[in-house]
């Protein structure tokens, strides 16, 4: 679920690992690696450097008993005794076994150790061989430079460590300890490499219109000088991931052919306080040189939260300290610089409302999610360059893909090519794309291998689904089912509606309920028993269920209001001024639908169970069933589908359920994903 709320999408089965978010972790893990080798390397610096200067010079440690007898023989030029230790020099070198190893050494510099219990009168044997006895102090201070090694090496070293990092962080390999404050924003010049213009963007003409004046203006802003024309300073583009704002903006700077400023307004932040400040001066100043210039930044509700909202709790100086400095410098603009700053976000509608201000990002686009005839435009553009086969049906594919957006439709015309590739294949051909569509919708295959048993639950479970989503009036067409674990999920069902779907009707929100409790229904009304496998299920029912009582009005009890935050923006404390006796009333109600459609479920599949039976054993011969396949086997015709009389549903404003919607912040409405679950055993 974790991921939903990322990308509004369609798509997704649930209990599939949440991948990274769009904004995942920025902070290359090479750059910890190789903090940590920088660290072990000074720390093995530094034991080297005191070791080689404060261990003594080099002498060979010889017993003690040896010693002695070196006296007698008169071998010993002369001593220096430490408390205990006798450090020394014998006249000439010596042959010296150590204990314990049969191999002797010449010894000439030596130390020894005088045992506490030695009574032998030393001093008296090396008077009378006439060697020369020095002695320490035990104490005596150490040379005053070892005292200034040990006192400040280590925190020599530490610093040098500290001076690195923070040039590494000022992103500055090789550059000198000012770059810290340099903007890190990628410069894309309109005479080197590929230029982006609006023919690379499909499917959202109404947002090109909004921003061909931008274009124009870049283009000749004398025209618009001379009449004392505001431009406005900035323009932000809001919309779900993956929909085309990084490429929007790129072509506008494309179309304008003018110097492109690219940063993720991430990048501004770093751990040192009053960095990112810096940064955004240096970036302004950059674009003002090259005005007129596009300045992109991306993701900036990273920093462009509302200030002092809850989600900044700790540490988020230095993001109030980045964004007013993004404030001033818009407030600086007189409109003659030339340079229009264009933003993307997510999530418009947690922006600090300083940012929207005149002056500011006055200027709002909604980049939705495409429908369909901007779904097969995005897919024209993405395989201009990719040969397609003369039965490649891109219209059919458009018409299939409600809620993708187009990096969805990007990648699935790169994994069809991948697999062309794979297949040997000279062309991508029609089985090629159902096929990727296949993986991109229902995810990889998994290697594992079902019991007879599991894999006998796994396609009751399965055909319960699918056999309600084929009885339930108005409920979106069975595309897909399929027993062969991918994923998470150890079977899929797939749903998704012939057109695209704005709103949704009471009666089809009950048909979604009843179509998701069918695998666990199924399950009790063939085995007599439950399973795990309908946990992804039970959450979507009750996500669905709390809406239609708590932002839909669709409850009796409650009545026509909203008593509920939308999903993905409840308090993370429950603190979302809810009083304790709705709450109660809301479950109640949650409870209501959900038995009554649970009890439908149950009926609908006992009524139905010869075509219950007879889909799960088609199921189990080959697996994977396509619509037609589908709907033959249950013995339904998909025209005669109580499903099939009221496609496309009448438009209404209410967001897909389930999915949290973005809020449009422009006049346009919110396009939310259609609804279409693959509802799987998990
Ligand atoms: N309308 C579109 N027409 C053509 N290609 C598109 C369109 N939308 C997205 N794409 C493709 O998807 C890729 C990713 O889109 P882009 O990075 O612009 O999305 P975004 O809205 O900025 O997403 P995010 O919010 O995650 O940054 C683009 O490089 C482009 O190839
Ligand atoms: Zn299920």
């Amino acid at each position: 679920m974790a991921d939903e709320s990322k990308r509004p999408h369609p798509w997704r089965v649930e209990g599939a690992p949440p991948s990274d978010p769009p904004g995942g972790p920025k902070r290359p893990r090479s750059t910890w690696l190789r903090f940590g080798g920088m660290l072990v390397v000074l720390l093995a610096l530094n034991w080297i450097i005191s070791s080689f200067f404060l261990s003594p010079a080099e002498r060979a440690p010889v017993s003690y008993t040896f010693f002695l007898t070196q006296v007698q023989a008169n071998n010993v030029s002369e001593i220096t005794s430490t408390a205990d230790t006798i450090e020394g020099e014998f006249k000439k070198e010596t042959a010296y076994t150590p204990t314990g190893e049969t191999k002797s050494e010449q010894v000439q510099r030596f130390t020894t150790q005088r045992p506490s219990f030695a009574d032998d009168n030393l001093f008296a044997s090396l008077q009378s061989n006439d060697v020369p006895v020095n002695a320490n102090s035990p104490d005596a201070p150490r040379p005053i430079w070892q005292q200034l090694l040990i006192g400040f090496g280590p925190t020599i070293l530490l610093v040098a460590l500290f001076v690195w990092i923070y040039r590494r962080m000022a992103g500055g390999a090789g550059g000198a300890l000012g770059s810290f404050g340099k903007s890190r924003a990628k410069l894309y010049q309109p005479e080197t490499g590929p230029r982006t213009t609006f023919a690379d963007v499909a499917g959202i003409e109404e947002v090109e219109k909004e921003v061909t004046e931008i274009v124009d203006f870049l283009r000749e802003p004398e025209k618009y000088r001379k009449l004392g024309a505001q431009i406005p300073h900035g323009v932000l583009l809001s919309g779900p991931p993956g929909t085309g704002k990084t490429l929007l903006a790129r072509a506008v700077a494309g179309e304008a052919r003018v110097p492109f400023f690219s940063i993720s307004a991430s990048e501004f932040i770093e751990a040192i306080v009053g960095v990112g400040a810096s940064r955004v001066r240096d970036l302004f100043d950059q674009a003002k040189k090259v005005a007129p210039s596009i300045i992109f930044i991306d993701e900036l509700d990273a920093i462009g939260r509302a200030r002092g909202s809850a989600q900044s709790l700790g540490g988020n100086d230095e993001r109030e300290q980045t964004l007013n400095q993004i404030l001033t410098e818009m407030d600086g603009f007189t409109g003659s610089e030339g340079v229009v700053v264009l933003a993307a976000t997510n999530r418009s509608e947690v922006l600090d409302p300083a940012l929207l201000r005149p002056g500011r990002f006055d200027r709002r686009v909604v980049v939705s999610p495409p429908d369909l005839a901007g779904r097969r435009a995005i897919l024209g553009v993405h395989t201009r360059g990719v040969p397609l086969a003369p039965g490649v049906d891109l219209d059919g594919i458009a018409a299939t893909t409600p809620g993708m957006v187009g990096a969805d439709l990007k990648n699935l015309v790169n994994e069809a090519a991948l697999l062309a590739a794979r297949r040997g294949h000279s062309q991508v051909e029609n089985a090629d794309v159902t096929d990727a569509l296949e993986k991109v919708v229902l995810g990889t295959v998994r290697g594992i291998m079902l019991t007879a048993g599991e894999k006998e639950r796994t396609a009751f479970h399965e055909s319960g689904h699918a056999l309600l989503g084929m009885l339930t009036p108005g409920a979106d067409p069975v595309r897909k089912i399929s027993i062969i674990p991918r994923g998470q999920a150890l079977g899929v069902t797939f749903q998704s509606p012939s057109s695209d779907r704005y709103g949704y009707s009471a009666k089809y929100l009950r048909g979604r309920i009843i179509g998701a409790l069918g695998g666990r229904a199924a399950e009790e009304v063939v085995f007599g028993d439950m399973t795990t496998g309908a946990e992804s299920d039970l959450d979507q029912v009750s996500n669905i269920a709390r809406q239609m009582v708590g932002r839909w009005g669709m409850s009796e009890a409650i009545g026509p209001v909203t008593v509920l935050p939308p999903p993905g923006q409840e308090s993370p404390l429950g603190l979302d001024g809810v009083a304790p006796a709705t709450k109660e009333l809301i479950d109640a109600e949650v409870r209501k639908i959900v038995e009554a459609c649970y009890a439908e479920a149950l009926s609908l599949l006992r009524s139905h169970r010869p075509q219950l039976d007879s889909l799960a054993h088609r199921l189990l011969e080959t697996e994977t069933l396509d619509e037609a396949d589908a709907y033959a086997a249950a013995g339904i015709s998909p025209s005669e589908a109580p499903g099939a009389v009221a496609r496309g549903e009448a438009p209404g404003s209410a967001p897909a359920p389930g999915i949290p919607h973005q809020t449009a912040a422009g006049p346009a409405p919110a396009v939310s994903a259609s609804a279409a679950d693959p509802t799987e055993r998990a």
